[in-house]
C-alpha cells in the first residue's frame, strides 16, 4: 500500500492495528501517529518505527488516509481543530470512534468528506482483527477499496450498508475480546480452585479458547454441532453446560450485547445532540 496513513491518536486501538499493519507489510515510514505527550509517542516509535507527531494538523497534512482514534468524548474538538487541513488535503478519513455517526464526523470536520465509519477491536494487534465498516455517500469504490484492504491487513471486514448495525458490530466484535477474556479469567480463577497451578490453568484455557475458535471458523459444522460433539451423553461435559444453561448464560450474553449497542447508541445522543 503506498498510501499515508495518519492515525489521530496512538492508544490501544490505534497501536493494535498499526502493529497489526507492521506485520503485514506495510512500511513503518508510511504510518505517523498522533498524541499530545511526547512519551507516550516514544514508545510507540521506538517498538514500531513509525512517525510520531504531537501536532495533529502537521500530520494531516501528509495524509491520504486520516484514521480518527481518539475517545469519542473529544472527537469533536481533534475534528474541528482539523477541518482546515482536512479540507484542503482532502483524506479519506477512516473513525474507528465508538457511537459516532459519520454525518456527525463529517460535520465537525467541515462537511463534503469522505467518511468511512469502522468499528475494528484489539486483536488487529495480532492479524486476527474483525472489523464492521461503513461508508458514507462521499465515498468512492476505490476509497472503499482502500479501506478494505487497509483493515484486512489486520483482520477480517464486514461491510454494512445502514450505518445503525454498527451497534450490533460493536457487540458482537468491537467490544467482544473482553467477554472472551473474562471467560479465561473466570476459568483460570475455577481451575485453581479445582487444584491446578494458575499458570497451567491459564495456558490449557487459552490454548482450548484458541483450538475452539479455530474449529469453528474451519469446520463446516455450526457451533451447536460442534458443542454437542463433545458432549458424551451421560458424561462430564453435559453437567458443565447444563449448569450454564440453567444460569440463563444465554439471556446473559443477549443482555450484555443489547446494553453495549444501547450505551453506543445513547454515546451518539450524548456526543451529537441528535
Ligand atoms: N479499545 C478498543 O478495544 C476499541 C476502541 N475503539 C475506539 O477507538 C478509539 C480509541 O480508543 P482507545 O484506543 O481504547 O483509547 P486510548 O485512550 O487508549 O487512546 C486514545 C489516544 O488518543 C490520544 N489523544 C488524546 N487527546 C488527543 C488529541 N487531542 N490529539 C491526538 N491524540 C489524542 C491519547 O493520548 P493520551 O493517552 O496522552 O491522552 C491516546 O493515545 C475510541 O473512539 C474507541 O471508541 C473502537 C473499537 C475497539
Ligand atoms: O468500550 C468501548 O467504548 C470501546 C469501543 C468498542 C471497544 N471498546
Amino acid at each position: 500500500m503506498t498510501n499515508k496513513i495518519t492515525f489521530i491518536g496512538a492508544g490501544n486501538m490505534a497501536s493494535a492495528i498499526i502493529g497489526g499493519l507492521i506485520d503485514s507489510g506495510v512500511t513503518p515510514a508510511d504510518i505517523t501517529a498522533t498524541a499530545p505527550r511526547e512519551s507516550e509517542l516514544d514508545t510507540i516509535r521506538t517498538r514500531l518505527n513509525i512517525q510520531t507527531q504531537t501536532d495533529n494538523n502537521a500530520a494531516a497534512s501528509q495524509a491520504d488516509v486520516l484514521v480518527l482514534a481518539v475517545k469519542p468524548q473529544i472527537m469533536r474538538d481533534v475534528c474541528e481543530a482539523l477541518s482546515d487541513t482536512v479540507k484542503q488535503r482532502n483524506p479519506l478519513v477512516i473513525s474507528i470512534a465508538a457511537g459516532l455517526d459519520a454525518a456527525t464526523i463529517d460535520q465537525w470536520l467541515g462537511g463534503d468528506n469522505a467518511v468511512v465509519r469502522c468499528m475494528p477491536n484489539t486483536p488487529s494487534l495480532v492479524g486476527r482483527g474483525a472489523s464492521g465498516l461503513y461508508a458514507n455517500a462521499r465515498v468512492s469504490d476505490a476509497q472503499r477499496d482502500v479501506a478494505t484492504h487497509l483493515m484486512e491487513a489486520v483482520g477480517i471486514v464486514e461491510w454494512v450498508e445502514e450505518e445503525a448495525l454498527l451497534d450490533a458490530v460493536t457487540a458482537v466484535s468491537g467490544s467482544a475480546p473482553a467477554y472472551f477474556f473474562l471467560m479465561l479469567e473466570a476459568m483460570e480463577d475455577a481451575a485453581v480452585k479445582l487444584g491446578l497451578p494458575a499458570d497451567t490453568a491459564r495456558r490449557l484455557a487459552i490454548q482450548t479458547a484458541l483450538g475452539a475458535a479455530t474449529m469453528a471458523q474451519q469446520s463446516d459444522k455450526d457451533p451447536a454441532t460442534l458443542k454437542q460433539n463433545v458432549m458424551s451423553p451421560g458424561g462430564t461435559t453435559e453437567q458443565a453446560i447444563q449448569h450454564m444453561e440453567d444460569a440463563q448464560l444465554r439471556t446473559t450474553i443477549a443482555d450484555a450485547m443489547q446494553a453495549c449497542a444501547k450505551r453506543a447508541q445513547a454515546m451518539s445522543k450524548e456526543l451529537s445532540g441528535h
